[in-house]
């Protein structure tokens, strides 16, 4: 619940940007309808994609024990469809007129609402509006022409488009939602990959102290050793959480570190070892074979590691996240995906387009500087926080 209000807090710039883009184009070609404040109309349904009563969703990743099978699947295109406007028309109920006095007092209840109808334009128009929202030019396109599915003529609110886009992002992101999933292996490697500044150090920093918390023995690799400031960084967030950080000289072999890192897990009996690493992509070739190199000596200790290879992504880069997952896709055996920065960035949508071109869970998000500031990729709550719901 908390995690769900900083969400909506501070994923404003994106959904200001929606909510305002949506405006325009229902005022443009929209009529003002008056709506009369009935005797509170029959309470609404909930509709099918909200939660009930949301219990507290905790700070901590939930770590989940390794799925042996996908989540549930949504029924795929029943939640976009009948869910999503809220009773049109039938709302839209001219006053009648019942005596002087209960005009009067209609009238102070009477508010208006623009509707536009639904016609070739103002899907053009919600097209170019989701892309200019970062979703990208294939997403936005099928986004909203299942979002039109079915509701081609009709007039529209831009509080029912908002439902309609809220329940398609959403339909895109459940998939994909999937926490980092804990295995039973002793130490659990976890690589974390990612240019830099890309939130790798903070990431790490923020899982360790929340899986210690949850009663896990964390051991942190401090695997980028070309950069003194991460190291420190990193030793910070380890001091916090009473966490070891296993460093090395500056310069020296980030592979040879990750070996000893390797040895120290297992002797500790740590139950998760996450490894830092460079993020230099200025030489692909290098950083490929650094990341490889780091592979090769883990699996002497355990040829099943990594277990998870992390890929970290800043929101605020936009749709230049997408090629770093190309990029780091073809050097790493990317597993998951956590993307910082999602307060204060307009570029929200990039999640939907990575989520929808590229299917790779999405295990975590941070939407600021502190360790609480991580949580589980929740696709409701982020539909809602992204359309401003
Ligand atoms: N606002 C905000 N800042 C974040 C978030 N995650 C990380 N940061 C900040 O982004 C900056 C870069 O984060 P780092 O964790 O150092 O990134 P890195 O990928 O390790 O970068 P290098 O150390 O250069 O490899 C730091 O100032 C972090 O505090 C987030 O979710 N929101």
């Amino acid at each position: 619940m908390a995690f769900f209000s900083k969400l909506k807090d501070r994923l404003f710039k994106s959904s200001s940007k929606l909510e305002q883009g949506l405006d325009a184009i229902v005022e443009d070609g929209g009529e003002e309808e008056t709506l009369t404040a009935e005797p509170q109309p029959a309470p609404q349904p909930a509709p099918s994609t909200d939660k009930p009563a949301e219990p507290p969703a905790s700070a901590a990743p939930e770590i989940e024990p390794a799925p042996a099978s996908q989540p549930p699947e949504p029924a795929p295109v029943q939640t976009a469809a009948p869910v999503a406007a809220p009773t049109p028309e039938p709302q839209a109920q001219v006053q009648e007129s019942k005596g002087i006095l209960g005009r009067l007092f209609k009238r102070d209840e009477a508010r208006t609402v623009t509707r536009r109808v639904l016609d070739d334009d103002m899907i053009e128009q919600l097209e170019e509006l989701l892309i200019a929202s970062d979703m990208g030019v294939d997403t936005a396109l099928r986004v909203t022409s299942n979002m039109a599915e079915g509701r081609y003529g009709k007039k529209l609110s831009t509080e029912e488009i908002k439902q309609m886009l809220a329940d398609e992002v959403t339909r895109v992101m459940e998939p994909v939602a999937k926490p980092l999933p804990l295995y039973s292996k002793r130490p659990q490697v976890v690589l974390v990959v990612g240019v830099n500044g890309s939130g790798k150090t903070t990431t790490i920093g923020k899982l360790a102290s929340q899986f210690k918390s949850a009663g896990k023995k964390v051991v942190i690799a401090a695997g980028d050793t070309f950069r003194a400031a991460a190291v420190e960084q990193l030793q910070v967030w380890g001091e916090r959480a009473g966490v070891p950080v296993l460093t090395a000289p500056e310069g020296s072999d980030p592979a040879s570190l990750a070996f000893d890192a390797m040895t120290r897990a297992q002797e500790d009996g740590a139950d998760l070892l996450m490894i830092d690493t460079a993020g230099r992509l200025q030489n692909r070739a290098d950083l490929m074979e650094e990341l490889a190199k780091i592979v090769r000596v883990i699996r002497k200790k355990d040829e099943t590691a990594p277990h998870n290879t992390l890929l970290v992504l800043d929101a605020t880069t936009g749709q230049n996240a997408l090629n770093q997952v190309e990029v780091f896709r073809n050097i790493s055996d990317v597993s998951g995906l956590v993307m910082t920065k999602l307060d204060g960035t307009a570029k929200g949508g990039v999640l939907v387009a990575l989520a929808d071109k590229f299917g790779l869970p999405i295990h975590a998000i941070g939407v600021g500087e502190q360790i609480d500031d991580l949580a589980p990729f929740d696709p409701k709550d982020f539909a809602k926080a992204l359309t401003g719901l």
